[in-house]
């Protein structure tokens, strides 16, 4: 389980993050939504080690992973699908999902087979450049290539944005399986409210650098999620 306790983030003198604290278990999908701005991506940027936290404490299971450098935490299990999904457009789609063995141990250094079964279209397209995908398929490239690392905790950063429905039924999909198949922790950030509330078991709602709103998917007060999901 990924444990945030209390944490502050801040970029030079502006704070970004206050007293945040989020928990994501084993086999469940934890959904932290808010619009634009709020700090969603400070917190990913938190948990995977891209920028430090100024108080509190973010700990894998009984390890603390403050002050650990981004690719000793992929080690430690945490898979990243960063917003924009980040893929090397130059690299072939099996180049960019063999960028996902750098956190590996030799002998585990091949494609899990699933992959393709959720995502067809990443077979038929492996000696293609990133670049010529298109951004469906390079949100599925993205998530493929952290699956590669067969991580612990998949975190996901907008998964949905710039994403045509259709995909993003294969997407919701995929994370579903991961879920139920191998029991991984998932942590989404999302300001598509309905994703959320199909996929999640457990949804935070974060204003303005802070949770406001903690509960079970199914007891989500949607008239309070929108509130906070509109300027
Ligand atoms: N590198 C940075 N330097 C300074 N301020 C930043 C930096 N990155 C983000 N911020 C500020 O921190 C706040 C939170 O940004 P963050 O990207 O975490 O929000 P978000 O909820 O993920 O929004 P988005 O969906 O637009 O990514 C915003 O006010 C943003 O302007």
């Amino acid at each position: 389980m990924l444990t945030v306790d209390n944490i502050n983030l801040h970029y030079g003198a502006a704070q970004a993050l206050r007293g945040v604290s989020v928990k994501a278990q084993a086999g469940k999908i934890t959904c932290v939504l808010g619009r634009n701005g709020v700090g969603k991506s400070s917190l990913l940027r938190a948990v995977t080690g891209q920028h430090p936290v100024s108080a509190g404490t973010i700990a894998l299971g009984e390890t603390t992973l403050n002050g650990m450098p981004p690719f000793a935490r992929a080690r430690k299990g945490i898979g990243y699908v960063p917003q924009g999904r980040e893929i090397f457009p130059l690299l072939t789609v099996k180049e960019n999902l063999e960028t996902g063995f750098a956190p590996l141990p030799r002998k585990d250094r091949s494609i899990p087979e699933d992959i393709f079964s959720l995502f067809p279209v990443l077979r038929s397209m492996l000696g293609r450049r990133g670049g010529d995908l298109s951004g469906g398929q390079q949100q599925q490239l993205a998530i493929g290539r952290a699956m590669v690392t067969r991580p612990a905790i998949l975190v996901l950063d907008e998964p949905t944005e710039g994403i045509q429905p259709s995909i993003i039924k294969d997407i919701g999909r995929a994370i579903r399986y991961l879920r139920d198949s191998t029991g991984m922790a998932i942590l989404l950030v999302e300001q598509y409210l309905d994703f959320c509330r199909e996929l999640a078991d457990y949804v935070y709602i974060m204003d303005r650098g802070e949770i406001v709103h903690e509960g079970l998917a199914e007891t989500l007060d949607t008239q309070e999620a929108r509130r906070h999901l509109t300027v």
